[in-house]
């Protein structure tokens, strides 16, 4: 019998705490699902656990494991196992053009050049983009730029993607056709996002605050408590959330 296979995410017990303040404390996470949200107040520490996640950010106390593999000590497993899209493209795009851009991550996965080309080959043409090979990435769109990214993580063929607000700053329909894009994959999403509508149908909500989990369970029942609190909470007139 072979051994049952790794949970797609483990994380037991994480703690990440820079400087000793305590910015995730005690975070412990095991599924398979394949619909994941996150949701929680500026500064709950959402971006912070989606990079741990991705392996970008190493726990200080705690394990993460993404398909059985130490995704902060091992990067190469990490590639394979994970890939992250951040909120702004121009945090992640390092290349001029559309083919470079999509080509880098699998470069570092270790392919080798006909592999690499073929792949960008794929990707543009799935997306029926292939005329944006040579394409300078700075005269697209923000959302044209934003797919990029997309491509250049699907390329890779993470079975774990990581979303961190990827809508953000993008029209209406150009949110809605990413979202479909997205919904349309066979792999798992980690999705963090202000917007409960976004997690509609999602399998599992996470909702953290101030570095912890406050609850952890079926989508319906904890956006319905986000959301009441964040109700509450825009209906009160104190400010001092944002006070520097
Ligand atoms: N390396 C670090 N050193 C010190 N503080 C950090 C570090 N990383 C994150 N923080 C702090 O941890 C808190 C959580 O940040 P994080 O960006 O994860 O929150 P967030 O929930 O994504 O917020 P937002 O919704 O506003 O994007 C913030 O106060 C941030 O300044």
């Amino acid at each position: 019998m072979s051994p049952p296979a790794a949970p797609l995410i483990a994380l037991r017990d994480v703690s990440y705490l820079p400087d000793d303040k305590p910015v995730l404390s005690g975070i412990t996470l095991e599924t398979d699902a394949k619909r994941i949200g996150i949701v929680g107040r500026n500064g709950s520490g959402k971006t912070t656990l989606a990079r741990m996640i991705a392996g970008l950010v190493a726990p200080d106390k705690g394990t993460v494991r993404i398909c059985g593999a130490d995704v902060a000590r091992n990067r190469k497993a990490a590639l394979a196992a994970v890939g992250i899209l951040f909120q702004n493209p121009d945090h992640q795009i390092i290349f001029p053009t559309v083919e470079e851009e999509i080509a880098f991550g699998l470069t570092q996965m270790g392919k080798n050049t006909a592999e690499v080309k073929a792949s960008v080959a794929a990707i543009l043409q799935r997306f029926g983009k292939a005329h944006w090979a040579e394409a300078a990435i700075h005269q697209l769109s923000q959302g044209q730029r934003q797919l990029v990214c997309l491509m250049s993580v699907l390329a890779m063929a993470p079975r774990v993607i990581v979303l961190d607000e990827p809508f953000a700053g993008l029209d209406i329909p150009t949110t809605r056709q990413l979202a479909r894009v997205l919904d349309s994959l066979d792999v798992c999403l980690v999705m963090i996002t202000h917007d409960p509508a976004m997690l509609d149908g999602y399998d599992r909500v996470l909702w953290i605050d101030a570095g912890r989990i406050v609850q952890d369970g079926p989508a319906g029942p904890v956006l319905a408590a986000f959301t009441e609190q964040m109700k509450q909470l825009g209906g009160g007139d104190d400010l001092s959330d944002l006070s520097g």
